[in-house]
């Protein structure tokens, strides 16, 4: 199992008193294997994200991510956790804005040491974005701007990819075309996915859908074969 959550429990501290916000979840994702995660506004389901990215902590539970239990590292094991095995897409794209389409893509690779360029190359030509390595994000549409983002997680051939919403700013002809095209790599990679939704129609398209409802893991369906 590259992902297991065991008895994960959180809270947040707010004005009004603690609010919990996820109770008892267990849950394993297999290597290559993708999951939705859906659940209404509010049950959940970025807070579960971040914990699996190691961005926050759980009160209560264990999560391991590939053989390391995320409660055992500190800091900079888990810098280091996400910067060798995790990559990240999210709503916002992220692009560093003072480097060109081209530095943005090879990004994240670098720092993970995972440079290829060929690799690079094919997901450049993949995305559609062979005239646009020279500009920078602010000069980019925001589908442009996401295929960079995703073009810049998968450069680096992360084990897994935690997705927020990654198609949620673009409109839904954009958004079905980004999101085919980042299914389709994601499997190519062998990356598992692990990928926050509302969207009902892209969850039926994942492995497996897991719907959150207060906190808890109220259906987990797989896809038929
Ligand atoms: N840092 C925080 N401090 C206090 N409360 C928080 C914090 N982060 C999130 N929450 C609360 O926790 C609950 C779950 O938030 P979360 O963002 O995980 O939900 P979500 O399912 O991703 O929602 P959405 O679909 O709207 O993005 C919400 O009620 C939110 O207000």
């Amino acid at each position: 199992m590259l992902v297991v959550l065991e008895d994960v429990s959180k809270s947040y501290r707010t004005a009004e008193g603690p609010l919990t916000v996820l109770q008892g979840i267990d849950l394993s994702l297999d290597s290559g294997q993708s999951v939705a995660l859906t659940g209404e506004s509010g049950s959940g389901k970025s807070t579960l994200l971040h914990l699996v990215a190691g961005l926050d902590h759980p009160d209560h539970g264990r999560i391991i991510v590939d053989g390391q239990e995320i409660g055992g590292l500190d800091d900079k094991g888990r810098a280091a956790l996400r910067r060798s095995t995790v990559g990240m897409v999210f709503q916002q794209f992220n692009l560093i804005p003072s480097l060109t389409v081209a530095a943005n893509l090879a990004f994240h690779a670098r720092l993970a040491g995972r440079f290829d360029a060929a690799w690079q190359q094919a997901l450049t030509a993949r995305l559609g974005l062979e005239q646009l390595l020279a500009r920078y994000p602010e000069q980019l549409s925001g589908g442009q701007q996401q295929r960079v983002a995703i073009g810049r997680t998968l450069a680096a051939r992360p084990k897994l990819v935690l997705a927020d919403e990654p198609t949620g700013n673009l409109d839904e002809a954009t958004g079905d075309a980004v999101m085919a095209l980042m299914l389709s790599l994601v499997a190519e990679t062998g990356s598992s996915l692990l990928m926050v939704t509302h969207s009902h129609r892209l969850a039926g398209q994942l492995d497996r859908r897991i719907h959150l409802r207060s906190g808890r893991i109220d259906q987990s369906v797989e896809r038929p074969a």
